[in-house]
């Protein structure tokens, strides 16, 4: 028998696992490491965050991804090229965590890795009925498992496809079997470089859960900033503050029709980004504003988007509370925009149910690991429009 299986099999039947969640999202700040202890599975899974960090890409890293980030043409040798990677640098960088938290490789059962999005295609992104939904990550597994020497769970998203979904948010799955709550209906809303949110009805509701995205998060401000003033963001809104929201511009970024389509759907920055800035800024005739209105413009538009998505699903609801996490979470003017639009709300963040709002991503990849080793699809069947599958693919050491 191939001792990897046979170590496979013991890891399934332990009763509780160390799993590495690891994210990488758009903004591509670092890659999320989240060293989670994991017992049982299903809606008794017990988790306890035991380290976290996020290991900062460096410029040549973030240079060669955004060749190909969301572009429809690119370079196939440079992508090929990154597949590997990104792969190897994800596992250069879990061994330096390990290193420094003084863990050894061989005490963890193994890592859930989400990979880099380069794509996401929706129908509603390519208007064409008769072409597949389809999300692309890169950052091979193999690489990972071979040169960290732990089995590695990846590419979580492609099962959720192929059964019908549109390969996010799976933030669902984690959220639903954790979070649910007797009397408080919940929405953990994500602040990334797109928004989403994940409703949990309380058990007094006959409603489901579910998981959308909502619109832009920090995509489009971190995108102004990049051009503009080569810098990744605005911090703490520092040049938002000082601009004035441009009304026409903001009514013309919020008609865009994804905005409009029912929930749940999913969106990216092959929407969500300069190019749509610049026909919006055509449309309603303000090509000429200063950066910061165009910034304070761009912060609105997000936190606008988030207000009604959440406002269109809270009427008839009561004991209603938004949970925040994501970098979004640390900018002041988001924030206070959007807990004082939905005042019926008890809005704080995410950190109020005990887990660190910014390792919140990478957690949940290592919940999925955990359910597609030890769980089983009935545990997340109570889902609206989301399959019921157990999802990532299995890469061996050796
Ligand atoms: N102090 C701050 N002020 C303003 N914005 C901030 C601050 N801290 C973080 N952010 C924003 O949060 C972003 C990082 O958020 P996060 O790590 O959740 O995104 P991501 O994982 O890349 O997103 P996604 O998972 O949606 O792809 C930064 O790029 C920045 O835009
Ligand atoms: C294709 C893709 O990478 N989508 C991400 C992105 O970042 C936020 C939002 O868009 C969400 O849909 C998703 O990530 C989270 C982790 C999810 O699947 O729940």
């Amino acid at each position: 028998m191939n001792l990897q299986i046979e170590r496979l099999y013991q890891i399934s039947r332990k009763k509780a696992r160390l799993i590495i969640g690891l994210m990488s999202g758009t903004s591509l700040d670092g890659l999320d490491i989240a060293l989670c202890r994991i017992a049982h599975a299903g809606k008794i899974t017990k988790i306890q965050l035991e380290k976290f960090s996020t290991m900062e890409y460096d410029d040549e890293f973030r240079t060669r991804v955004r060749e190909v980030f969301a572009k429809r043409h690119i370079d196939q040798q440079l992508f090929s090229g990154l597949n590997a990677y990104i792969g190897i640098t994800h596992a250069n960088l879990i061994n330096a965590a390990l290193k420094q938290w003084n863990i050894a490789n061989s005490e963890i059962d193994c890592i859930a890795s989400h990979g880099q999005t380069v794509y996401h295609a929706p129908k509603s992104l390519t208007k064409d009925q008769n072409w597949p939904n389809s999300t692309l990550q890169i950052g091979d597994g193999d690489h990972i498992a071979v040169h960290t020497g732990i089995i590695t769970l990846s590419d979580f998203r492609q099962k959720h496809i192929a059964a019908g979904g549109e390969g996010a948010p799976l933030a669902a799955y984690g959220d639903y079997l954790l979070f649910s709550h007797p009397t408080e209906n919940r929405f953990l809303l994500n602040i990334g470089g797109i928004s989403n949110f994940t409703f949990i009805p309380s058990h007094q509701t006959k409603l489901k859960a579910y998981a959308t995205d909502l619109g832009p998060g920090n995509t489009m401000m971190n995108q102004y900033m990049k051009t503009h003033f080569d810098t990744e963001m605005d911090k703490d809104a520092q040049m938002a503050k000082t601009g004035c929201v441009n009304e026409d511009l903001l009514n013309q970024l919020l008609a865009e029709e994804f905005l409009k389509l029912p929930f749940p759907k999913t969106t990216g920055p092959e929407l969500f980004n300069l190019i749509y800035l610049q026909r919006a800024q055509h449309s309603s005739k303000t090509t000429d504003l200063p950066h910061k209105d165009v910034m304070a413009t761009l912060n609105r538009f997000a936190a606008q988007a988030m207000v009604n998505g959440i406002r269109s699903q809270t009427e008839g609801l009561t004991d209603i509370a938004v949970y925040i996490s994501g970098g979004g979470l640390h900018n002041p003017l988001l924030f206070d925009y959007i807990k004082t639009s939905l005042p019926a709300c008890k809005v704080q963040s995410f950190a109020t149910l005990g887990i660190d709002p910014d390792a919140k991503e990478a957690v949940l990849f290592a919940l999925l690991a955990n359910e597609t080793l030890a769980g089983n699809k009935s545990n997340v069947a109570d889902i609206k429009d989301s399959p019921a599958v157990c999802m990532g693919k299995i890469s061996l050491p050796e």
